[in-house]
């Protein structure tokens, strides 16, 4: 791999032919967990054990056993094979950061990865994509709001820990599907009462959340489309979070939302935008650019929006902004913001 004067990459052959070959390492973890091979590792076993258990070939089972060991997933030691100390974190479901359900949802957008061709020509969603799957297949669409959930638990210390979540405040989570962060803020703080807005699709995920914070009688669930003007009808509120779902909608969307969310806030209110920070490029960090891609692959409108343009409209339509680093680091240069709007 070379970089050049502009700083783009000169790939060899062997770095494209790495590129290509990836899925295959993808499809063997997510294997891995869909088949809860990863809750029988938590020990040292052997691969007659693991053989035995699953009803595999002994033969095959070493394999799968030793390409493992090969991905870092696994450690082997002797004739036994065991999670990694961050298997066991990630891996496993009482591990601290498990993140099994994420890696269930991507498993399940195997056939839609396929039909890149059939999303980049349709307008409409197609077969495989979130408008018409998560509708039709509760395994989908619980691995879906899982891994939502499971992605926002590291972010709700910084939101709940926010000075704008003293006192007494309505507060809209827009989009907000679990409804973790609301939760959070709600437990934290007796004084808050607001409602979690989404698809029909979230409300179970949602309620089961209210009721392990303990927050039922402060918050409640609305089946609401963010993006219509109707929804935002008699509404007023101290706080809106549209977090990580602007990536649903085109450009002329988000200005829309933005608009209608701002008209809801009393003044001094604040809007909180969680998401993927990406260059006015559209291409930077790399990381960004994936991410815009696969939500054009996983929805009829998504893409991933410029964090400076939202900066820009939000400004144009009268919010104060900042914007904070949040999270941590991600591969490719990827990094999350929280963009933080005082309503003027
Ligand atoms: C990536 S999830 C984020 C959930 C939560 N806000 C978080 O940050 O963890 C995006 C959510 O947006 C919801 N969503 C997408 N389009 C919507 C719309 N038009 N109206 C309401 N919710 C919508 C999805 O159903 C999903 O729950």
């Amino acid at each position: 791999m070379v970089v050049n004067s502009h700083n783009s990459i000169d790939l060899t052959a062997s770095d494209i032919i790495s590129m290509s070959d990836s899925f295959q390492e993808s499809a063997i973890l997510q294997f891995a967990n869909t088949s809860g091979l990863f809750e029988l590792l938590k020990e040292p076993v052997t691969a007659e054990t693991i053989s035995e258990s699953k009803g595999w070939l002994l033969r095959k089972t070493t394999l799968l056993l030793n390409v493992l060991t090969s991905l870092s997933l696994v450690v082997k030691s002797d004739d036994k094979y065991c999670n990694t100390p961050s298997t066991n974190r990630v891996l496993t479901k009482d591990g601290p950061g498990y993140v099994g359900a994420l890696i269930e949802h991507q498993r399940l957008q195997w056939q839609l990865w396929s039909k890149i061709g059939e999303v980049i020509s349709s307008e409409e969603p197609i077969e495989g994509q979130q408008e018409l799957k998560l509708k039709k297949d509760p395994h989908a669409n619980d691995a879906f709001n899982q891994a939502m959930l499971q992605l926002s638990k590291e972010n709700i210390a910084s939101i709940v820990a926010l000075p704008e979540m003293e006192g007494e405040k309505y507060i809209l989570d827009l989009a907000g599907g679990h409804g973790t962060y609301l939760s959070a803020i709600a437990k934290y703080n007796p004084h808050i009462t607001g409602q979690v807005w989404d698809f029909a699709t979230a409300r179970e995920a949602a309620q089961h959340v209210f009721a392990d914070y303990g927050v039922e009688n402060q918050i409640e669930f609305r089946e609401a489309d963010i993006s219509k003007a109707s929804s935002y009808e008699s509404v007023k509120a101290d706080i809106a979070m549209l977090n990580d779902c602007l990536h649903y909608f085109e450009q002329e969307t988000v200005v829309q939302i933005l608009s209608q969310v701002a008209g809801v806030l009393r003044k001094g209110g604040t809007l909180l935008i969680t998401t993927i920070y990406m260059d006015r490029d559209c291409v930077t960090p790399a990381a960004a650019a994936g991410f815009s891609f696969y939500m054009m692959m996983n929805t009829a409108h998504g893409q991933l929006h410029p964090t400076p343009w939202l900066v820009d409209q939000m400004e144009n339509i009268g919010f104060n902004v900042e914007v904070r680093n949040f999270g941590r680091v991600g591969t490719k240069g990827g990094k999350y913001v929280l963009i933080i709007g005082q309503r003027k």
